[in-house]
């Protein structure tokens, strides 16, 4: 079992994170996670506390000389925003009067509506938001991407799995119909909202312009693909452990995402039943595995029958909401005199659609590591990698 924990809050000293049940062997270095947490910092849109704060990590278990052992690997991922927050967010008491003296302390007593902060003060009785928000913000899922590298390595190195995304939709501005989906995050990762389209990305460039000239945000939909996937991750034995359950539980476990969709999944519903499924043809000659080859001949399931992968690229689209602090702040209560108020207006990103996409393929790798290794077994990738070639070559059809 592949699972994980982070700790930590977005002006503490440091995030820490750690995934336990990974196998041993897996290649991976600080600079392999180094840069997947500079990934998460792209996307025109961001704001200017991803210019000036770095991640700086240090592994701290899990691995000797750049492979893993098999245990738990553990990471701190240091807040260098820290020195200005150590005595604000510092874990033991500080002196009331030093507190009394600094700006950054003052209660945050006006809710932003769409962020955690009044439900989560009437939930954790609190009286001000600031304890909320530090541990709601999407500042932790720097932890959370820094385990998904470590899944990524597992999926590549023992299966031949890539997992990527590209961002399909920002506010109103969508990329065409019909558009080829990216097969690598080269020329991705190299666009400012990461959209494969180069024509949609100007005009999602200029939607996120005109956004923050109007002192507005906006949120998007990102697509997450995994390539490479064996037949069988999953099951449909029960809902909790059909494939689809389980990503769809982690993709919403994203900070503001509200909708996950597999394959054409509301387009389908609105389909009949000839033209909603993926009709499968023999294909002549042998695989890689001198067995009979098979393939969908199109791509509406995204990849999952059943809760299971079909061996068919994995697709999924999450749909993020736009971010809730605005400059233009809406209106709410001031919890101190129940009177109408506007809400605090905390420095903020105007889209994180891209960085969104980078933390999706995090979770969608953990959650295809977890399967992987359910379905594969094995204490180490060679032996997993093993267990996997040997299924593939036992299929009666592949
Ligand atoms: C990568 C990323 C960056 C985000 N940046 C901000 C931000 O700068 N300001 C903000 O108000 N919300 C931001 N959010 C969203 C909030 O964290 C989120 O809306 C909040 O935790 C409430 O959760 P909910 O939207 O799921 O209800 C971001 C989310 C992600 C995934
Ligand atoms: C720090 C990150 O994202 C933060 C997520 C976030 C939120 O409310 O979710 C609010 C902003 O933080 P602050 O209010 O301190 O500027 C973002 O910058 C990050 O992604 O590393």
């Amino acid at each position: 079992m592949v699972r994980w924990l982070t700790a930590g809050e977005s002006h503490g000293p440091a995030l820490v994170a750690t995934v336990e049940g990974l196998p041993a062997g897996i290649r991976l270095t600080s600079a392999d996670i180094a840069a997947e947490l500079a990934r998460r910092r792209l996307g025109h849109g961001r704001g200017a506390r991803m210019s000036f704060e770095q991640d700086a990590i240090e592994l701290l278990g899990g691995l000797r000389h750049g492979v893993s052992l098999g245990g738990p690997i553990s990471v701190v991922v240091r807040n260098t925003e820290w020195p200005k927050w150590q005595q604000v967010m510092a874990p033991d008491p500080v002196d009331p009067a030093t507190l009394a003296g600094l700006g950054r302390n003052a209660p945050l007593t006006r809710p932003r509506p769409g962020h955690a902060d009044l439900a989560g003060m009437q939930k954790y009785g609190f009286d001000d938001a600031r304890p909320v928000l530090e541990r709601a913000s999407a500042r932790e899922t720097a932890a959370r991407v820094a385990l998904g590298t470590a899944a990524k390595a597992l999926l590549r190195q023992a299966y031949g799995i890539e997992v990527i995304s590209h961002v399909v939709a920002i506010g109103a501005v969508e990329v065409p119909a019909g558009t080829p989906a990216p097969t690598s995050l080269d020329t991705v990762d190299a666009d400012p909202v990461r959209c494969a389209d180069s024509e949609t990305s100007a005009r999602m460039v200029a939607e996120i312009d005109a956004a923050h000239a109007d002192s507005d945000t906006l949120g998007g939909i990102v697509e997450v693909l995994a390539y490479g996937c064996p037949p069988g991750l999953g099951s449909y034995v029960h809902g909790d452990r059909r494939l689809d359950a389980r990503l769809a539980a982690e993709l919403m476990g994203i900070q503001a995402i509200k909708g996950v969709e597999f394959g054409d999944g509301f387009t389908t519903a609105r389909r009949r039943g000839s033209v909603a499924h993926d009709e499968i043809e023999p294909i002549s000659g042998t695989g890689r595995h001198a067995v009979p080859q098979v393939r969908r001949i199109t791509d509406r399931a995204g990849g999952i029958e059943g809760g299971m992968t079909t061996g068919e690229p994995l697709r999924v689209r999450i749909a993020m909401k736009p971010i809730s602090s605005l400059t233009r702040p809406l209106a709410t209560v001031d919890v101190t005199t129940g009177e109408p108020a506007v809400a605090i207006n905390q420095r903020s990103d105007v889209c994180a659609v891209p960085a969104a996409g980078v933390v999706a393929e995090a979770m969608v790798a953990l959650v295809l590591a977890g399967a992987a290794l359910e379905k594969f077994g094995g204490d180490s990738v060679e032996e997993s990698r093993r267990n996997c070639e040997s299924y593939l070559k036992a299929l009666p059809i592949h």
